[in-house]
This record gives C-alpha cells, sequence and structure tokens, in this order.
C-alpha cells in the first residue's frame, strides 16, 4: 500500500518550482525527501497535503485521489500553527476534539502524547512559555495525537537538540513499525540515513534521485576501503605508501588519504578489496580493522544535488 506522487508541476508566476516531481511512499516505511533550501520539498508537502493544487500530476492512496481515499493524516507545517497565548492541554484537546475524539478520548490523547514528547507538565502552561525546541514537540504531538496512517513532517528536525532528535527518531520508528506512512523533509542527511528506509532527493524543483537507501548506496562501486593499526594515521599512511610501492600496487590502490585513527584507501577496481585484505594479512603491516565503504547519503546527496545549475 502506497501514497504515489504522479507527476506534479507547480509554478508561482514565472517560476517553475516543481518539475515533474514523482516519488513512492509505502506502508511501514519513512522516507526522507531531501533537498537544498528552495529546492521544493515544502511545495510538495503543501500540495500533498491540499493546502494549494498543483497545476498538473496528482496525488493517490491506493490508486484513489488522496482527498477521496478516507485515509487520516497529521501534518506538521513548516510554519507552526498553534496559538502562543493559550494553555498546551486545552489547545492540544481542543484539535484533537475537531479531528473528531470525544472529550475524554481527547484530553487521554493529550496527556498521552505530552508523556510521550516528555512535557507532561507543561499541560496548563501557555504554549509561548516553552522553548522553541519545545515548542516543536508539542507541535509534533498535535500532528500525531490522532493516530494518522499517514504522517507528513515538514523539517521535523529543526530546532531539536541532539536528546530531542532521538525522541523524535524513536517516535517515527514506532510509527513505522505500526505500519504507518512517514514522510518528511530535511536537510540534516545524518538523521535520514538512520531510520529512512527510502529517499527522495529533490533539486532545483526536480527528482533527482529516489528509491531504496541500501540499494541506492551498493548501486556505488565498492572501491573504497578504511583501515586501522594500532599505529597513528600519518604513520599508518605513509607505511601503506612505502608498502605499496614497493610491492608493485601503486596502480592497485590509486589513492591513500590520512581519515580519523586510520587511512582510506582508493582502489582501481571494486574487485581488488578482498585480493587486498589478503595482501595485507600477508604483509609486516598489522592491520586492526579492514572495511570495505559505502558512500554516505551526504556524499550521495552533494553528488547529486550539489550543483548549481
Ligand atoms: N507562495 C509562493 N509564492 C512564490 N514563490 C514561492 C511560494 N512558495 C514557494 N515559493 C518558491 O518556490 C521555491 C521552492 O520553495 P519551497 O519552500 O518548496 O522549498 P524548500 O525545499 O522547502 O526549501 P527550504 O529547505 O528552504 O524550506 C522557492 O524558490 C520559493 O521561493
Amino acid at each position: 500500500m502506497s501514497l504515489e506522487i504522479n507527476a506534479l508541476n507547480k509554478s508561482f508566476g514565472e517560476k517553475h518550482v516543481l518539475r515533474d516531481v514523482s516519488f513512492q511512499a509505502l506502508k511501514g516505511s519513512a522516507l526522507g525527501l531531501l533537498g537544498r533550501n528552495g529546492a521544493g520539498k515544502t511545495t510538495t508537502l503543501r500540495i500533498i497535503m491540499d493546502v494549494f493544487p498543483s497545476d498538473s500530476g496528482s496525488v493517490t492512496y491506493e490508486g484513489k485521489p488522496l482527498r477521496t481515499a478516507g485515509v487520516s493524516f497529521g501534518y506538521l507545517p513548516e510554519e507552526r500553527g498553534l496559538y502562543p497565548k493559550k494553555k498546551i492541554g486545552v489547545q492540544l484537546t481542543y484539535l484533537a476534539m475537531l479531528r473528531g475524539m470525544d472529550r475524554r478520548a481527547a484530553v487521554a490523547a493529550t496527556k498521552k502524547w505530552l508523556e510521550k514528547v516528555e512535557l507532561s507538565e507543561y499541560f496548563d502552561k501557555n504554549l509561548e512559555t516553552l522553548s522553541k525546541g519545545n515548542q516543536q514537540k508539542v507541535q509534533l504531538a498535535s500532528a500525531l495525537m490522532n493516530d494518522p496512517e499517514i504522517a507528513i513532517l515538514d523539517e521535523p528536525f529543526s530546532g531539536l537538540d541532539p536528546v530531542n532528535a532521538q525522541l523524535l527518531k524513536d517516535i517515527v520508528r514506532d510509527l513505522v513499525k505500526e505500519g504507518k506512512i512517514v514522510l518528511f523533509s530535511s536537510h540534516q542527511m545524518s538523521y535520514v540515513e538512520q531510520f529512512c528506509e527510502n529517499i527522495a532527493i529533490l533539486h532545483q524543483g526536480e527528482i533527482v534521485l529516489d528509491g531504496n537507501l541500501q540499494q541506492i548506496k551498493r548501486s556505488y562501486p565498492r572501491d573504497r576501503v578504511y583501515i586501522e593499526s594500532l599505529e597513528p594515521s600519518e604513520m599508518l599512511t605513509a607505511k601503506v605508501r612505502d608498502f605499496a610501492g614497493s610491492n608493485g600496487l601503486s596502480s592497485a590502490i590509486i589513492d591513500i588519504t590520512p581519515r580519523l585513527s586510520g587511512c582510506e584507501l582508493k582502489l582501481a577496481s571494486p574487485q581488488m578489496r578482498t585480493s587486498l585484505m589478503k595482501t595485507f594479512a600477508e604483509s609486516p603491516i598489522q592491520l586492526e580493522r579492514y572495511e570495505v565503504l559505502e558512500p554516505t547519503l551526504e556524499e550521495i546527496f552533494v553528488e547529486k544535488a550539489g550543483e548549481d545549475a
């Protein structure tokens, strides 16, 4: 079961902001919609949420237009929409009732979600008395307290410290486990990498890459190796350079760069990664670690969306 975004186009005046944007968000998984500032992420999410229409294209769930598919949503918009001068408990309860809960269920959901985001003691406080990050967590609670099938979160990590970012990651993981569709926009690759099964990268209004993150990573050549010994990085690098030079490996190892506490080797071909491990095992260089590197999401993102037109 999936949410399908099909060939969306959108212009604001002369500016063509989305060009044939298509991707699919699957049930029971999180999809990270990635892009630089102005790439078109918020515009895409607003069209999905029907804040305004697209010029062409469609958004469907199970093949039906989303509006008529009878599926429930939670939306965390970029411009956060709660009342700063009202009590948190009162406004969350009110919102839950607006979305169809009776008062008793709405109060229970408010309490449950304030506990989940670790803000129970703020039930009777005005929203404006909370820090920016804590206000963000209240907004998140308001988006999710009606137990939506599809959660659409625009930049949910912005303003959260690492502990609260972890809390959000746990919440998203739970939603995924419960079989929900989670779609969120971000330019924070490290968070996306940790729990998104799927990604879609928008660049200047076009999808330049989308699909399963592991499969995308595997499609890159595995031609980089990271090694460590007990010696400092610079010393290991020098030793490996000498070893490669005196053992005819200079054309097989095309680059040797010190990294962290070891060094990274760029190989002439991915096939060499196993034979090289054997070569090291038989050499005087005592390695503590030999790891074939995959590209990070950040590297993939910079490759796909780093260039200006
Ligand atoms: N209502 C609007 N009127 C005119 N231009 C708009 C409007 N909304 C968005 N844009 C333009 O559309 C482009 C895409 O904006 P959008 O907010 O979707 O990007 P984004 O990827 O979410 O960026 P950010 O990461 O900075 O939030 C930008 O150039 C923006 O200026």
